[in-house]
């Protein structure tokens, strides 16, 4: 046997990071990236692509604090390279303001990004709705550059494309001997996972070049994050809520509240108008498990259910689902790495 076949299913940032991470560090493998959609079709397109995230309530906080680390080192790293433009990864430097005093004011992640403090009364100054603030500077990434320049880094390794539906994972058990499911929302119905749901999220894209720094309201629903081609201004958190047209209520909401963070806002011609459905999950499954599949055993790597978080913790949870993969590997007696 030459080579373990292996398949990733999805191409999202999540699907897109981990087929990366995988044919890049076992080039012994002959590995697939397969999906329905690919950018910029995909939830992963639309995000703001800030690196910020909340908390999941059951994973240790070691482990998504490495989550965190791994992947904003990693986006740094590109941010400070020449590869910046065309992966479309910046440096983004802004406010998180809060109407009343947080429990927690320094989030678990506060001395793993840049510069991490409290905003001083001065610069609290233009928000007086708003009490307590944290000023720092993070990474933003445009997923509709940062998609394509991964499937290429992808291809380069070596790896192979191939775009359609996969029904069941049953459908793939004939043509591969490791499956990694990066399915996002359609892990629901691939592999039956009841615990995964849609959080709806509607944002606009906005010509406003004159902004620079991003201002997001504690309560995660106000955001404005000014980016490479537009400033993407949001949102909604609609739970369960599985439409995909934009809501005119919602637009003139986001329009309302992000006006009264940033005044000139009004005067933002709209580029775009967006929804996405984030796949949400109580926790991430970032697991294995073996699956019965044409009378075969076949490990199976689940990398989903990364709700808001996506493209804060894609390359951290791809790292970890490929020392998933290789405890696989080793359990494949006929398995060359
Ligand atoms: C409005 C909004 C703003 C956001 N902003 C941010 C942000 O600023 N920062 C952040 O970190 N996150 C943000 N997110 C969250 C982020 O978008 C998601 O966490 C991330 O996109 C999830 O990536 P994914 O690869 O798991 O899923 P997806 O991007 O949805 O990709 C899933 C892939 O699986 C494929 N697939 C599914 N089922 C099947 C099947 N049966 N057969 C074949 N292929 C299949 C799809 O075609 C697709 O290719 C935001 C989300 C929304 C909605
Ligand atoms: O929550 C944020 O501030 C960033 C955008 C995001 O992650 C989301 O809307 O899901």
């Amino acid at each position: 046997m030459t080579g373990v076949r292996v398949v990733v299913v999805g191409a999202g940032v999540v699907g897109l990071s981990t087929a990366v991470c995988i044919a890049e560090s076992l080039p012994l493998c002959s590995v697939t990236l397969l999906a329905e959609t690919f950018s910029p079709d995909t939830t992963s397109d639309g995000a703001a692509g800030i690196a910020f995230a909340a908390p999941f309530p059951d994973i240790p906080l070691e482990r998504q604090r490495r989550w965190f680390k791994d992947s904003f080192d990693h986006l740094l790293a590109i941010a400070q390279s020449q590869h910046s433009p065309d992966a479309g990864v910046i440096l983004s430097s802004g406010w998180q303001i809060f109407k009343e005093v947080p429990a927690t004011k320094e989030p678990y992640w506060s001395d793993l990004v840049i510069g991490f403090r409290a905003m001083t009364d001065r610069e609290l100054k233009r928000f007086p709705d708003h009490k307590f603030g944290q000023a720092f500077t993070t990474v933003k990434c445009e997923c509709s550059s940062y998609l394509p320049w991964l499937e290429e880094r992808f291809r380069k390794a070596g790896g192979r494309v191939e775009q359609r539906r996969v029904s069941s994972l049953q459908a793939l058990g004939n043509s591969f001997d490791l499956i990694v499911n990066c399915s996002g929302l359609g892990s629901k119905a691939l592999v039956g996972d009841a615990g995964v749901y849609p959080v709806r999220g509607q944002v606009l894209k906005v010509e406003a070049p004159w902004l620079t720094h991003f201002i997001r309201d504690g309560d995660g629903k106000t955001y404005i994050y000014p980016g490479i081609h537009s400033v993407t201004i949001g949102g909604t958190r609609q739970e369960e809520d599985w439409r995909l047209h934009v809501d005119r209520g919602d637009t003139a909401n986001i329009r309302e509240r992000c006006g009264r963070l940033e005044p000139s806002l009004k005067k933002a011609k709209v580029l775009a108008e967006w929804v996405g459905l984030r796949p949400s999950r109580r926790n991430p499954r970032v697991e294995r498990e073996r699956v019965l599949l044409q009378g075969r055993s076949v490990p199976v790597v689940h990398n989903y259910g990364h709700g808001g978080w996506g493209v804060t913790i894609a390359w951290g949870t791809a790292l970890d689902a490929l020392g998933l993969v290789r405890q696989c590997l080793k359990e494949m007696p006929q398995a060359k790495l």
